[in-house]
């Protein structure tokens, strides 16, 4: 089995996920477990599971009174020890700094932000902290024994128009280190001068690689969270050897409640003011750290007190969640769309059964989430091409994986950050430069179709095994190998039909055939192929490019259907819905389908405008089709029919919201409500239109209110002609639960 897993893994994209190990660290053992990107030996049941349970209080531990929980004084012997103190008590020192920057940032306006040269914006916390981490690092171990990975470097500081970035970086050091006897560091003899500060950031200069020891440092994780008020980290780690040794996630706006990670920064700060919290009022503002191999993960409360920092400073132990049923998990990803695919991730989601919202949270409090089992799976796939930078990684495995879970790239593979130097100071999530250059080929041939089989069949490997381990349920090991083999095989000719599909449309770059949009818009080339092997599966591949030609964004997956025609109604859909996922507008819809383009202008054009308008849709042109669904969550209801039995293209449950996925999560609430379907001659709507409602599940301002789309928002028609005809209704809305909203 592992073979087959390992095969199959170095087809995955450049992505990876982490999630609780939950299924190993539970009590309850039975039942669906998760999948996971497993570690071959923990296959099928082959071997025990890891039996892990809470120790209790023993001579070298103290009983905290707080949920029984243990506080620990780490033995002076452990490695690593003064190691982790030092880094917990830094990063304590830069939650501080951070927290009065940020104030700062939200209360005044401009001129904090800047840009770097890729557009991402830093601010003085950045550079600060970087300097105040590396100035403490220097003076605890003697600034000839370390080496120092970190995001910063000092050009910007030393531009001619910088002078006064550099003073405020320099002041803010310098006030943060007056209070470093607070956290167990000697203030300096004087205050740094603009030198020191340069020399300390620049210090940071490490490259990493695969021998030796170096720190990695992202100063301020989540830029834009902490722009915008919200979510960061500061993330300090020790790798040794290409290993992270040591973890620590400083999370300065880590919620009292965990249902508040998901709103706004601001709204939970305005609720702690209406109603002070009590006991729990530590928790606001955590720092969490682990040391590799301790089998243990732990959280403090950020100091804001006038006293020392003793250590360890009240900490408890945490551990991932033992939520083991996919229905009940909650995954997490970026927030920014640009940095990891939300609708890729939501297809994910959607076939391994998660069913709750994603929860978006910057930086590497997601990392902190899992760790603390507020979250159960935090996935992130960001464009092929960009390469994950150890410095966002590495502090939030380790604690991850001490906590009880498991991290790895979508191949199940362990990050590897030992890639420093070779690769410019970033990992692959890759284990060789060979696999990684197949892995990202495929990716950009953008079969994700084939990422969720794969997902598919782990999960079905790992519930086989829970049940053999858990539920001793005789598993046969042919049956599971037969089956595994046959989704291998259908795998294999789905992805090798979307690839070829896919070099056929990108090659039209022979534009001589290809017409490019106006300016500012994007145009989507979509297509279908149907083996001649295949009866009723064929492949619709849509590649989309903006106004200048470049492709922006592809996608293929296998659509179920017997004839052409129905294919390429189905890549039109499908590239619809990446539309509307992309959040594009201005978008033009080209198939090489006369039929198709007929078929579905006509049936755009025969829609009532949701705006009440009953007039005719943008003409049909010859090849192309414009993309009607204005509103990101439009649905389409009801089914459209020809003479060659396609009716139900728009059919009931087609949501937009999430591709190929049908209705699901997110906002938009789509899907096909109109009941109508089409004959050879004739289209009919029964036009009775089910309105969607939703009960909103999250606590907050709109927790168990019920939301229903506003009828105005479904509409439903029919129309006959030659040969074919349509009928159906369709519509949908948007689900605000944060605002009590149901809007078209
Ligand atoms: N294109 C692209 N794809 C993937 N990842 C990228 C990309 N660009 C940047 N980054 C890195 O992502 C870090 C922020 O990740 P987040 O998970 O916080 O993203 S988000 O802001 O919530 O969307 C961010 O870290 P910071 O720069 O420290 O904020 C980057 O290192
Ligand atoms: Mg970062």
């Amino acid at each position: 089995m592992p073979l087959f897993s390992a095969s199959l893994a170095t087809r995955l994209p450049l992505a990876f996920w982490v999630q609780s190990r939950s299924n190993n660290f539970t009590r309850n053992y039975a039942g669906n477990s998760f999948f996971l990107f497993f570690d071959s030996k923990r296959s099928l049941g082959l071997t025990k599971p890891i039996n892990f349970s809470l120790s209790k209080c023993n001579q070298t531990r103290v009983c905290s009174p707080m949920e029984g929980q243990m506080v620990v004084t780490a033995p002076e012997t452990e490695e690593y020890s003064k190691e982790l103190e030092v880094a917990v008590r830094a990063v304590q020192m830069a939650c501080l700094l951070c927290q009065r920057v940020q104030e700062n940032l939200i209360t005044k306006t401009n001129g904090q932000v800047h840009s770097k040269d890729d557009n991402s914006p830093v601010t003085i916390a950045d550079w600060s902290v970087q300097a105040t981490v590396s100035w403490v690092l220097a003076e605890s171990f003697g600034s000839e024994n370390i080496a120092i990975v970190a995001e910063e470097d000092v050009q910007a500081l030393l531009k001619a128009n910088a002078a006064g970035l550099l003073e405020a970086v320099v002041n803010t050091v310098n006030n943060c280190l007056v209070e470093a006897p607070q956290f167990g560091f000697k203030t300096p003899l004087m205050s740094l001068g603009t030198l020191d500060v340069l020399e300390a950031i620049s210090r940071c200069n490490s490259t990493g690689g695969p021998v030796g020891r170096f720190w990695v440092l992202d100063p301020v994780d989540g830029t834009l969270g902490f722009v915008r008020g919200d979510q960061y980290a500061i993330a300090l780690a020790l790798i040794k050897d290409g290993e992270v040794v040591l973890g620590v996630l400083g999370c300065p706006n880590y919620p009292m409640r965990k249902e508040w990670l998901s709103y706004h920064n601001r709204y939970h700060r305005i609720i702690s003011k209406l109603s002070p919290p009590m006991s729990e009022s530590w928790e606001r503002g955590c720092v969490f750290y682990a040391r590799r191999g301790s089998g243990k993960a732990w959280m403090q409360p950020i100091h804001h007190g006038e006293e020392n920092l003793l250590w360890p400073n009240n900490a408890r132990q945490i551990q991932v969640s033992s939520i083991d049923d996919p229905a009940l998990a909650t995954f997490c990803e970026p927030v920014e769309k640009a940095n990891s695919s939300h609708s890729f991730t939501a297809g994910l989601a959607h076939s391994v059964g998660l069913r709750n919202q994603p929860l978006r949270v910057y930086s590497m409090v997601k990392y902190a989430a899992i760790g603390r089992g507020h979250a159960e799976v935090f996935m992130k796939f960001a464009r092929a091409g960009y390469k994950e930078k150890i410095w966002d990684h590495a502090a939030g495995v380790v604690i991850i994986q001490e906590a009880g879970g498991v991290v790895t790239d979508a191949g199940g593979h362990p990050l590897d950050f030992s890639k420093g130097e070779a690769a410019g100071r970033v990992f692959s999530s890759l284990c060789s430069t060979a696999s990684q250059i197949k892995m990202s080929g495929y990716f950009e041939n953008g079969d994700r179709d084939q990422v969720l089989l794969v997902a598919q069949i782990a999960w079905n490997i790992w519930k086989s095994r829970n049940n053999f381990v858990f539920n001793k349920t005789k598993v046969n090991p042919q049956h599971t190998i037969t089956s595994f083999l046959h989704a291998e095989m259908e795998c294999l000719k789905a992805f090798e039909l979307a690839r070829v599909q896919m070099d056929n449309l990108a090659n039209q770059e022979d534009l001589s055939t290809w017409r490019a949009p106006n300016k500012g818009r994007f145009k989507a080339n979509c297509d279908a192929a149907i083996p001649a092997s295949e009866l009723i599966r064929s492949i619709a591949a849509i590649v989309l490019r903006n106004w200048k030609g470049k492709i922006v964004d592809d996608l293929a997956k296998s659509v179920h259907v017997g004839t052409s025609i129905g294919g390429e109604l189905h890549a039109i859909r499908a590239a619809c819905e990446m539309l509307i996922c992309l959040g594009l507008e201005e978008v033009e819809v080209e198939s090489d389908s006369q039929q198709a383009i007929h078929l579905t202008s006509l049936s755009l054009a025969t829609r009532p405008d949701p705006s009440g308008s009953t007039q005719a849709q943008p003409k049909p042109s010859k090849h192309k089709a414009q993309n009607q669904n204005q509103n990101s969550h439009q649905g389409s209801g009801g089914g459209g029919g020809n003479d060659n039995g396609v009716g139900g293209f728009w059919g009931p449950g087609g949501g937009f919201n999430i591709p190929g996925m049908g209705s699901g999560w997110g906002p938009g609430v789509g899907g096909g409500y109109g009941a109508g379907y089409g004959g050879p001659y004739k289209g009919y709507s029964k036009g009775g239109v089910v309105r969607p409602s939703m009960v909103c599940k999250d606590k907050g301002p709109c927790y168990k209110k019920k939301l229903t789309c506003p009828a105005k928002c479904f509409t439903s028609y029919s129309h006959s002609g030659k040969n074919y005809g349509s009928g159906g209704g369709g519509g949908g809305c948007t689900m605000d639960c944060q605002k009590c909203l149901a809007y078209c």
